[in-house]
């Protein structure tokens, strides 16, 4: 039974489109129950599958405030963990017997936390997306934080630090493992301290769901759309067309108030627009066939008219 619902309105986003059934809600409360014991949860899955969504939506159930970073190429330990910042000296000069002079200099370096260290001294849900994207050099500071809680860390002055968590630190990773540039490979030694969910695979009526509370659109015409997008992924031309291509096509119907059909020229037009750059192989011409293919698909439409595609 599908249903969309609300326990508690701590959503990003407005509680009537964000979508839940059986089985986004069991994923959730799997992910919650490891979380409470202090496993980290990863969400891996191809651009657009949801994983930021739920992501957000387990943390906001988790009732702590939330620190969110994405990986990227640039990102360092420093960014993770902080840096110093100078140093401070005080001076204190006694003088209070005239012939007697002491001065005492202490000196301390200023440390500013960065946004791994400040969620875990306050206890924050920490949402590290994308996390493959980041170097393995600076992912390497979360080996530790991962599987004791513990940040170990080195400042310049005090040497080798351990920073324990808050005990309400928890960790949600998302990673697209589909090789482009940009992606390392998650090191195993990070994927092993993690329970990890692939998001690759969701069932069809999840995503119909999600299309028709996030669109608006009508359930007959969210259901095709779905159909339309998952035989172009799901299809040997391996199309990289996910929930988020579905709203954009679902969007696009609605302001232009097309059919989902093969027989409306517009419609045929916006998926031209949209889906080609989507596809993986067989250039123009695999993917007019593998689009015919797909419309000739959608129920009630046994036939497709001469597509005309715009160069
Ligand atoms: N359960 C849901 N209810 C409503 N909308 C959803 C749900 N899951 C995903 N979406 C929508 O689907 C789209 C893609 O989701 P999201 O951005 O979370 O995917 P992603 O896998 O994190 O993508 P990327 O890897 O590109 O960041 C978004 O517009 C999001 O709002």
């Amino acid at each position: 039974m599908a249903h969309s619902l609300y326990p508690e309105d701590t959503s990003p986003m407005a509680p009537d489109s964000f979508f839940e059934d059986e089985e986004l809600l069991s994923l959730q409360s799997r992910a919650l129950a490891y979380l409470a014991v202090r496993v980290p949860v990863h969400l891996r899955g191809p651009a657009g599958m949801g994983k930021t969504t739920l992501a957000l939506r387990i943390a906001a159930r988790l009732g702590r405030p939330v620190s969110f970073l994405t990986g990227d190429k640039w990102l360092t330990r420093e960014d993770m963990v902080g840096r110093e910042i100078g140093r401070t000296a005080r001076q204190t000069v006694d003088s209070y017997i005239s012939r007697v002079r002491r001065t005492e200099t202490q000196e301390r370096s200023d440390w500013k936390d960065a946004i791994l260290t400040e969620a875990m001294r306050h206890g924050h849900t920490l949402i590290y997306d994308e996390f493959t994207r980041a170097s393995p050099q600076a992912n390497s500071v979360l080996l530790s934080v991962l599987e004791e809680g513990v940040l170990v860390f080195h400042d310049a002055r005090a040497g080798r630090q351990h920073m324990p968590a808050h005990p309400e630190f928890r960790m949600i990773l998302t990673s697209n493992p589909h090789d482009y540039v940009g992606i390392e490979h998650a090191p195993d030694a990070l994927i092993d301290r993690v329970v990890t969910f692939d998001l690759d695979d969701i069932p069809a009526d999840t995503e119909r769901g999600i299309v028709a509370a996030r669109t608006g659109l009508p359930k007959e015409m969210a259901d095709r759309l779905v159909q339309l997008v998952r035989d172009l992924r799901r299809g040997d031309a391996g199309a990289a067309a996910s929930i988020r291509t579905a709203l954009l096509l679902g969007r696009l119907v609605a302001a232009q108030q097309t059919k989902i059909s093969a027989r409306d020229p517009n419609f045929v037009q916006i998926c031209v627009d949209v889906l080609r750059s989507r596809y993986g192989r067989g250039g123009s011409e695999g993917f007019e066939a593998a689009l015919k293919q797909a419309l000739r698909a959608l129920p009630t439409e046994d036939d497709v008219q001469e597509m005309k595609v715009a160069s």
